[in-house]
């Protein structure tokens, strides 16, 4: 059946639908081999020198990397059947990526061409032009099953069985993608326009950090050029879990994307730091303290210039500096405006030697520029700093941090508790907290300007400070962001109660805030038990709601011993996550000799067995398929925000949760 016109109603013979449609997939994976071989025939010598030959060759490698077929992948996952009489094809198979025959004829289209967009979009109430839609079952790479909506026919669509096969596999190894399964209020956010900053509330597996890829896939796609210039980074919360969410971007195709953490962007810098003082360091007012600090490195001039060209001495007088220095200061940022302080003087030199009947060019006021007396004055007026230099002394020098809190809102109290209790001998021995590194990272940007990039996503964003929300706003301050999290999950001493402020911060004030609400992870039995925490740790948000019942997902188990819990998950399906307090960590492990398991470390992300201990601090994002956790009294007691932890914990599980405890349980949960 050629693919432009409307397939017909065979629906009465499901073998023979099938049996069409398989051969569908196997003409469309020959096709891809051959577009793969094409690619593989060009060749870059028709570049004309050596450099363009290797750009060239990187690119046709890239493109033959690109039209592989990974045959447990399906090549196609929906059909559309159209009504619309417009150019495009009246049948479309919705895939992965782009497959045409010979003739250029479409046989498979992109998921994020904005003809597939019916796919995840049409309803009965909306078709948008589809008469059916089809969806595939796939076992492996074999395609087994197909199921029909028909949209052009009013009342309702039940629900797909194909869909909740999908949600309810067992989930092994790192995060996979969902384009199969995107669901409509989800691909509003994955499809919203580039220009649009987009802000995500959502429960816990709610499809966030799913839907925070796919619209880096979609816009990459979308706006390829522009976003191959500026670039587009995923902004996570650690290694483990960035290393969890490794594939997703490269299954759709999409190598090119920067994963980073917050720690990593700004530098590494841990040393410790009471949770009062790093919450106060991360609060915006220290900006303006920032900037004070910066600028009160520059003096007042007292004296003039003199520059002495052969047996001509020109002179710039003190006033006119001053004058110099006042107009450039606050016009530009610290290190540029040294550069203009140069010229500016230069520029003075050259004009009293015109003066005197010279006609110097652009070199000599360079020159000048450069000269001996022209930076001597530089470096006493405005000298070159540091951010690292800047910092030091606001945090161990008590007058100075007086003098750059003149006329800001940080109170004496607060100036005192920003000084470092034992001052380290120099800027080059001093330890710089995580906080510390935001603040370095500011001045950074005062002293030179940080470079932005076209789009930035930012996950679990509700534990960020405003000080690490602004640096992240700097790296997209010429672009947009899609900005994720959950009010309910803040664990950090600076954690956010309102993502207004947290687009304020970010500099992206006209972003959107919208809600995903149903969960696709966490069985419902055992999220309604986790929302017992929400009127404690986030009273204004409504409980979570689950799309999968999951009868019997819970059991909470009171003196009962480690090792019988994982046997007994042991003989299920999936991955398994022991989590367990931090401090718990090596005893468990302990515990366990005998039975293979990996304990997980924020930086080293290998798992090699199928059970893991997860210290609790770094379960977020994570999720398993049985998930046990051990002694929730003691995750709480750890930290200030230790109720916010739990919360986080306990819905980390897919299919069933454990609960082991000798110590009372926290009030909520009793
Ligand atoms: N439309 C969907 N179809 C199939 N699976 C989905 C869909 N949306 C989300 N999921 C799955 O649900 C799980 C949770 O998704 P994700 O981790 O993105 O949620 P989250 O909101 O970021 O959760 P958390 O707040 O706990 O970090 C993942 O396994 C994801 O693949």
């Amino acid at each position: 059946m050629p693919a432009h016109q409307l397939a017909p109603d065979i629906s009465n013979d499901p073998a023979g639908v099938l049996a069409a449609e398989q051969a569908h997939l196997a003409q469309s994976r020959t096709a891809l081999q051959a577009m793969r071989e094409h690619a593989q025939s060009l060749s870059a010598d028709a570049a004309g020198d050596w450099v363009s030959r290797q750009v060239l060759q990187s690119l046709l490698d890239k493109r033959v990397a690109a039209l592989a077929d990974h045959p447990d992948t399906p090549l196609f996952f929906g059909r559309l059947d159209r009504a619309s009489r417009d150019d495009l094809p009246g049948v479309i198979y919705v895939g992965r990526r782009h497959v045409h025959d010979g003739g250029s004829r479409p046989l498979v289209i992109d998921w994020r061409a904005p003809v597939s967009r019916p796919f995840y979009q049409a309803s009965p109430a909306d078709p948008m032009g589809v008469v059916r839609r089809r969806r595939f079952g796939y076992h492996g790479g074999a395609l087994t099953a197909y199921e029909d909506e028909p949209l052009d026919q009013g009342g309702e669509i039940g629900p797909s069985k194909i869909l909740t096969e999908e949600i309810e596999r067992p989930r092994t190894g790192p995060m996979r993608d969902i384009v199969a399964t995107i669901q409509p209020d989800q691909d509003a956010i994955v499809r919203a326009e580039l220009t649009q900053t987009v802000c995500v509330q959502g429960a816990p597996g709610t499809g966030k950090t799913a839907v925070g890829l796919h619209r880096a896939a979609y816009l990459l796609f979308t706006h390829r050029e522009r976003l191959a210039r500026s670039g587009v980074m995923i902004v996570g919360p650690n290694r483990a879990f960035l290393s969890y969410i490794s594939s997703v971007l490269p299954a759709l195709g999409e190598v090119k994307v920067d994963q980073t953490t917050v720690a990593d962007l700004l530098g590494a810098s841990d040393a410790p730091e009471d949770p009062a003082v790093a919450a106060l360091k991360g609060d915006a007012r220290i900006a303006a303290v920032l900037e004070r600090a910066l600028w009160l490195h520059i003096s007042k001039p007292e004296e003039g210039l003199v520059y002495t060209r052969g047996v001509h001495r020109f002179r710039v007088a003190d006033y006119e500096v001053r004058e110099i220095v006042a107009s450039l200061r606050g016009t530009t940022r610290y290190a540029p405006g040294r550069a203009a302080l140069a010229q500016r003087l230069a520029h003075q030199v050259l004009v009293r030697m015109e003066q005197r009947g010279d006609s110097p060019d652009d070199r000599v006021q360079d020159a000048v520029a450069r000269s001996k007396p022209v930076k001597q004055l530089v470096d006493a007026v405005w000298p070159k700093v540091t951010p690292a230099q800047v910092l030091f002394r606001l945090l161990s020098d008590a007058d100075f941090l007086t003098r750059a809190c003149h006329k800001s809102e940080i109170s004496p109290d607060e100036q005192e508790m920003l000084l470092w209790r034992k001052p380290y001998r120099g800027w080059k021995s001093a330890k710089w907290s995580a906080a510390d590194a935001a603040l370095l990272d500011e001045l950074a940007d005062l002293i030179e300007r940080t470079p932005s990039l076209g789009h930035l996503v930012v996950d679990e964003a509700q534990d960020l400070s405003e000080m690490q929300l602004r640096a992240l706003g700097r790296r997209c301050r010429n672009g947009s962001a899609t900005v994720l999290g959950d009010l309910a999950q803040g664990t950090t001493p600076w954690s956010t109660t309102s993502w207004n402020a947290v687009l304020r911060h970010l500099g992206q004030d006209e972003g959107e805030v919208t809600e995903l609400t149903l969960g696709f992870r966490v069985p419902r039995e055992v999220l309604d038990y986790a929302a017992r925490l929400l009127p404690a740790v986030a009273p204004g948000l409504a409980p979570p709601q689950s799309l999968r019942p999951g009868l019997g997902s819970l059991s909470v188990r009171p003196g009962a011993a480690v090792t019988d819990a994982v046997h007994e998950v042991l003989a299920r399906e999936g991955s398994i996550g022991l989590i367990v307090p931090d401090a718990l960590t090596a005893e468990v492990s302990a515990a366990l000799t005998g039975i293979p398991h990996t304990v997980l470390d924020p930086d080293s992300t290998e798992e090699e067995h199928r059970l893991l201990i997860v210290p609790a601090t770094l379960a977020k994002g994570l999720e398993y398929d049985h998930v046990i956790v051990v002694e929730p009294a003691a995750i709480v007691a750890a930290e200030p925000r230790g109720l916010a932890r739990l919360y986080v914990v306990l819905t980390r599980a897919v299919t069933s949760l454990t609960i082991l405890h000798n110590q009372p349980l926290p009030t909520a949960l009793t």
